[in-house]
């Protein structure tokens, strides 16, 4: 018996399992603006643009199906007036597949001493003009449908890596007050709402978040507190006894992960759909994800090296330019060179949960996972 009063469902959802494989499985997610193969990585499109990508090349050579933007960054700039004026987010930025917004609590927590925490929501200093900002559950869900999300993420705290569990416990009674309120605020029929799970890596108490979340309408259920400076192994422990507690008929969503390995061993682990800012940042820095392992390009060991980035790479990268062109555009600060490394680092993450997904499809996840540590290890020579 969930205590919402609010009936307002997102009609255009729907989430289907097409086939597991042990506790791997691939799903096939569909949406407002469109149908999402699971497992998932979402590009990190933070002011409205995936950094260095164009939107068209985005989806045609990384073959991208669904994007995360910022919602706190939006916000702010270019603010919700422009945006509205668009017609939403996606007319603005020129994408009309997919896109998942998260709720600001994320970045609004990481201004440490420039917010305050009440029941209301957080009081903020906007780290741009200084101005003062209040981001409550239903504001937070006013933004997001105006900015035409086709997944909004519910009203968190992430509470610090290594809080107290009295402080923890607080933080989730008030997290599932603010969820709560997220869901009765909602007015579009087709903008989907995930819930987020808090909980540390505690067992105990992932599992009395998920009790209290899992029955609610929510359409999809995120792993939020991770991957804020744990252990790697203790986030896959984490992961591993959590999705277990998940809703099984609903996506499953870790925030803010991860690396190559890490997406291969959470969707061992049962996870569907991830987002994280390291292949785009990375890369602006030349630091390219191969087959085999990471090379830094920007290195000296690469300065005649006229192979490609990544030999079993089909992206416009690899196609055309090897890793001694790639160097010298980033070591003379040439636009193309963050450009062509965001592009392959992208194609590698969609190409690997793709590679995954078929894996899964055909039963042959393990040797898939096996062959792609294998290859790491090899090195990126
Ligand atoms: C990069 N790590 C990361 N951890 C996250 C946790 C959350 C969350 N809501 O707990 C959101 C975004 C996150 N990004
Ligand atoms: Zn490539």
């Amino acid at each position: 018996m969930t205590s919402i009063s609010n009936t307002v469902r997102c009609e255009t959802f729907s989430f289907r399992e097409v086939a597991r494989d042990g506790a791997a499985r691939a799903g096939e997610l569909k949406l407002t603006h469109g149908t999402v193969q699971t497992p998932i990585f979402m590009p990190v499109g933070t002011v409205g643009t995936v950094k260095a990508m164009r939107p068209d090349e985005l989806a045609t050579q990384v073959e991208a199906q669904i994007i995360l933007g910022n919602t706190y960054h939006l916000y702010l700039r270019p603010g919700l007036d422009v945006v509205r004026a668009h017609g939403g987010l996606h007319t603005m930025m020129g994408w009309d597949r997919p896109i998942l917004t998260d709720s600001g609590g994320y970045q609004v927590f990481s201004l440490k001493d420039l917010r305050k925490i009440r029941e209301e929501g957080v009081e903020f200093q906007d780290h741009i003009s200084g101005s003062y900002h209040l981001f409550t559950p239903e504001k937070v869900i006013e933004i997001q449908e105006t900015l035409g999300s086709d997944i909004m993420m519910a009203f968190d705290e992430c509470p610090p890596a290594g809080a107290e569990e009295r402080y923890m416990r607080d933080s989730m009674a008030r997290t599932t007050r603010w969820e709560k309120r997220c869901l009765e605020a909602r007015t579009r029929h087709d903008c989907a709402l995930f819930g987020i799970g808090q909980g540390g890596t505690s067992e105990q108490l992932r599992r009395e978040h998920l009790e209290e979340l899992a029955p609610l309408p929510f359409e999809g259920m995120a792993i939020g507190g991770l991957s804020v400076g744990e252990e790697t192994q203790a986030m896959y422990d984490t992961v591993e006894f959590t999705t277990p507690m998940m809703p099984d008929e609903k996506p499953k969503y870790l925030m803010g992960v991860g690396k190559p390995e890490d997406l291969v061993e959470c969707i061992a682990r049962g996870v569907d759909m991830f987002d994280c800012v390291i292949p785009t940042r990375n890369a602006r820095n030349g630091h390219c994800f191969t087959s085999r392992g990471v090379v830094v390009v920007r290195n000296a060991v690469h300065k005649e090296d006229l192979r490609p980035l990544d030999p079993d790479c089909d992206c416009y990268t690899c196609q055309n330019f090897s890793r001694s062109y790639l160097r010298h555009l980033l070591k003379s600060g040439e636009m193309l060179g963050p450009q062509l490394c965001t592009l392959h680092n992208l194609r590698y993450f969609l190409t690997l949960v793709g590679q995954a997904r078929e894996a899964i499809v055909e039963g042959r996840f393990e040797a898939f996972r096996k062959r792609f540590h294998t290859l790491q290890a090899e090195g990126g020579s």
